[in-house]
């Protein structure tokens, strides 16, 4: 299993996509400025850059979201797309995208989803049903894929699910250029990897492999450099809203790229090879129940950063909720510094009572509110501590969020920003300060640094050892097994809704957290 940079040569059948002088603004400030890109016919194209830097925005410029500054020029092959780019236009001259989402509709069937454009287009009174099954059985049989047009979207696994949206997107781009061969398409995936295991991002990118085969070209957003070195023939490295450089991936080091991308050398964390003072357990979960979870039992000591992981499914990342109340127990108790409670009476305003904080991985759903500023998030827990004689003053809510923002390294650091509009890591460094500042007893996480920038991510590392050192016991729930060895003292494995394995000392590497994942689902199977 190997995450070595291949050794394709790069495609040189001219340019599929050529972006020109590319500049964003948003209010006063340069979001994308004057960026060029060029992307060959027949290549993956990397898209990386520290949180804030301008590939979002990039991409959504391409997808019609928003309109670029006057000057640029965006051009198709031979074509030039007007400006500002209209979605539908851009889709018939072949440019189709997956989102971190994946826009899929779980309700509706595979095939349904498959000619969802279609369908949603095509004017008839009559859908011929067993012809669209047959016509994506065939598609699906062409890319050697395992997929039941029949079945609800809702029930396949998230590889699936990713794999159903890329064959999507190329069905598209591939009918786009029905009658223009020499027009192949390009396909944008945007961090379509970043929850999927192993073996699925290896089916995933077999399946990009095969789209570059017929001639797509493919833009592969991601902050994994060992992915991008892997699938890209090429990358673009942003920074600040700057193009930095467009390199070969196969003359790039790993430090290559994260050297372009944070502008220096990383400095790398140094919390491995943890012992804990204390092991008295300082949180007792107690045959915690839920459907398809448990019953487990683990504890936890003061000042432990203990980590909960599994393939997709195993039930590792439901834990965190069930224990927070914010999703509903069956049975079992949590004992937190000598203080019982069932877990079927728990709620959040319970768990936080008890000095409990739960960051979900849904940033601007269930974890912050986008619409709301980043200084009334960071703010949220801590309201009565800011209060001043009658009332709560904006300017003192500004101020904090001003000093917890520079603490956690947000950027850009203005307070009165919508959530929404920092980017997605910079997001997560707000909401973590939102919690952290409350010194909880127990801090819950979910996928803490999924989407977050390699600077970014040592950041929120060193600000969980901080925490864990002042006695704060921290439960995080992920699939991302560097950062489980990195940062954790000890790793329960789960599958099938159950604790497997536990590793700790020696035995917590990310090559045994992986294994014995892998291990557990076969033995259990
Ligand atoms: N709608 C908006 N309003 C105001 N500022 C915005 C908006 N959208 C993006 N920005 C700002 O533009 C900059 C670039 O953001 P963008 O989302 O493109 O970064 P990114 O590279 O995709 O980051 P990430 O990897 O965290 O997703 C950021 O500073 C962000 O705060």
């Amino acid at each position: 299993m190997s995450l070595t940079s291949h050794s394709r040569s790069i495609p040189d059948g001219g340019a599929a996509l050529e972006i020109t002088h590319l500049s964003k603004r948003f209010g006063g400030m340069l979001a994308l400025d004057d960026v060029s890109l060029h992307v060959s016919r027949g290549e993956v194209h990397g898209l990386l850059g520290s949180n804030g830097s301008g590939k979002s925005t990039l991409i959504k410029v391409l997808a019609g979201f928003h309109d670029p500054e006057p000057g640029a020029e965006i051009r198709l092959y031979d074509q030039r797309l007007t400006l500002p780019v209209s979605g539908a236009h851009a889709r018939n001259m072949g440019l189709a995208f997956v989102h971190q989402h994946l826009s899929l509709i779980g309700s509706l069937s595979v095939t349904e989803n498959l000619f969802l454009n279609k369908l949603a287009t095509e004017d008839r009174w009559r859908i011929n049903w067993p012809a669209l099954h047959r016509d994506a059985a065939e598609i699906f049989a062409r890319f050697n894929l395992a997929l039941d047009p029949r079945s609800e979207v809702a029930f396949l696994s998230p590889v699936q699910q990713a794999l159903l949206a890329i064959v999507r997107a190329y069905e598209e781009v591939r009918q786009a250029s029905k009658d223009h061969a020499d027009r192949p398409g390009v396909l944008v995936l945007d961090e379509p990897t970043p929850f999927l295991p192993r073996a699925g991002v290896e089916q995933l990118f077999g399946l990009v492999r095969q789209c570059t085969a017929l001639g797509a070209s493919v833009i592969f957003v991601s902050h994994d450099v060992d992915e991008v070195r892997e699938i890209t023939d090429r990358a673009t490295i942003l920074r600040d809203g700057k193009l930095i450089e467009t390199v070969d991936t196969v003359q790039t080091s790993h430090d290559g790229f994260v050297g372009r991308i944070i502008g220096g050398a990383l400095e790398t964390y140094g919390g491995h090879a943890k012992t804990l003072k204390n092991v008295e357990p300082y949180v007792t979960v107690s045959d915690l129940t839920a459907p398809g979870i448990g019953p487990l039992s683990f504890d936890v000591a003061k000042g432990e950063i203990l980590g909960l992981t599994g393939l997709i499914g195993s039930g590792c990342d439901d834990v965190p909720a069930l224990i927070y109340g914010a999703r509903e127990a069956t049975g079992g108790t949590v004992l937190l510094d000598g203080r019982r409670m069932p877990a079927m009476a728990l709620s959040p305003e319970k768990a936080l009572g008890w000095g409990m904080a739960y960051l979900p991985a849904d940033r601007l759903g269930a974890a912050g509110v986008g619409s709301l500023p980043v200084c009334e998030n960071i703010a949220l827990p801590v309201f009565d501590r800011l209060r001043r004689g009658f009332g709560l003053m904006s300017s003192t809510i500004e101020k904090h969020g001003l000093e917890q923002g520079a603490g956690a390294g947000v950027k850009p650091n203005v307070p009165v920003l919508p959530l929404a509009a920092l980017s997605g890591g910079n997001a997560q460094k707000a909401l973590m300060a939102k919690w952290l500042q409350t010194t909880p007893r127990l801090l819950l996480l979910d996928e803490p640094t999924q989407g977050v920038d390699v600077g970014a991510r040592q950041q929120l590392w060193d600000a969980m050892d901080r925490a864990s050192d002042a006695g704060t016991s921290i439960v995080i729930g992920s699939t991302d097994y560097d950062q489980l060895a990195q940062i954790c003292h000890r790793v329960l494995i789960f599958a099938r809704g159950e604790i497997v394995a536990e590793l700790k000392g020696d035995a917590l590497t990310k090559e045994n957290i992986a294994e014995h994942c892998y291990r557990s689902v076969t033995e259990l199977a």
